[in-house]
């Protein structure tokens, strides 16, 4: 691993601890190390992003992190604890939110209704949602904020299905930042997703960074090198490099990793 020895020993002066750590962190399938003795520190308040060529291990360390997937070893640790052992649902509670994967978006149901929905759960209404949506106008006030949040406030009374894929993408945002999340990891954000939808979704992304710490793989280095403070290059399994975009970028292994490409 190619570390920044100036850049990281200035950082651990001046920084707070990290808020997500991996140690040792391990995945191994069928004896194949997908992940090999990973040592991640994500600081509060920071967009990280985790990068790499194909296979290098992104996914895994993904699941591993929001708890998908078992670590074969190692250990993670938010806010100083040890959740290793925790489910999804534990660390969602804890604020550590994975977008994209729980947040479930109804396409027949209204923007305004599939913020209803998404809010009763961090207000303990789970359950309830099937008497009637009418039991919910409590949460109106809350669900058109986080629609002002994520720039969908005239789209209320739209059907999600119907929303352009840009708009979708913001109402699973949306959806995610009911549960107030002190941490958001977002799976390719920016995923198949059109040119024209990119810029939009790239401002909302740091918009909603503020005030939170995010970690996201993403494969658009564009757009990693404007969101990102930090950038920690996989390769293999393991951490090739690791420091801002320019840092990384300019890095001849990292590269080498990416055969000249977009790196
Ligand atoms: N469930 C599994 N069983 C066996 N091997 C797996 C499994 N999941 C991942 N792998 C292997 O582990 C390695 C890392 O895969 P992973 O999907 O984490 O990489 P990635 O960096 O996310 O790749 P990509 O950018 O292509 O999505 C690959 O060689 C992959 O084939």
């Amino acid at each position: 691993m190619i570390k920044f020895q100036i850049h990281e020993t200035r950082d651990e002066m001046t920084s707070p601890p990290p808020i997500l750590e991996a140690r040792g962190l391990a995945k191994e399938f069928r004896g194949f190390a997908a992940v090999d003795g990973l040592n991640l520190q994500v600081r509060e308040g920071s967009v990280h992003a985790l990068i790499g060529p194909n296979g290098a291990g992104k996914t895994t360390v993904f699941n591993l992190l929001t708890k998908v997937l078992k670590p074969t070893r190692g250990h993670i640790c938010f806010r100083g604890n040890d959740i290793t052992a925790k489910s999804t649902a534990d660390i969602a509670r804890l604020g550590v939110v994975r977008s994209f994967q729980i947040s479930a978006v109804f396409p027949t149901l209204t923007v305004k209704d599939n913020l209803r929905v998404a809010l009763q759960r961090p207000n303990g209404l789970s359950g309830q949602w099937w008497k009637s949506l009418n039991a919910l106008d409590r949460l109106d006030e809350r669900a058109y904020s986080l629609a002002e949040d994520v720039d969908l406030g005239k789209y209320m009374k739209h059907r999600a299905g119907d929303l352009p894929y840009g708009r979708k993408r913001a109402l699973e945002i949306a959806t995610t930042l009911a549960l107030d999340p002190v941490m958001l990891l977002l799976d390719e954000p920016l995923a198949g997703m059109g040119h024209e939808d990119i810029e939009g979704v790239t401002q909302l992304i740091d918009r909603v960074a503020k005030g939170r710490t995010v970690l996201m793989v993403e494969h658009n280095l564009k757009v990693v090198a404007k969101l990102c403070d930090k950038i920690t290059v996989l390769a293999r399994g393991q951490i090739l490099a690791e420091g801002t975009y320019t840092e990384v970028s300019s890095n001849r292994e990292v590269r080498q990793a990416y055969m000249g490409s977009a790196a």
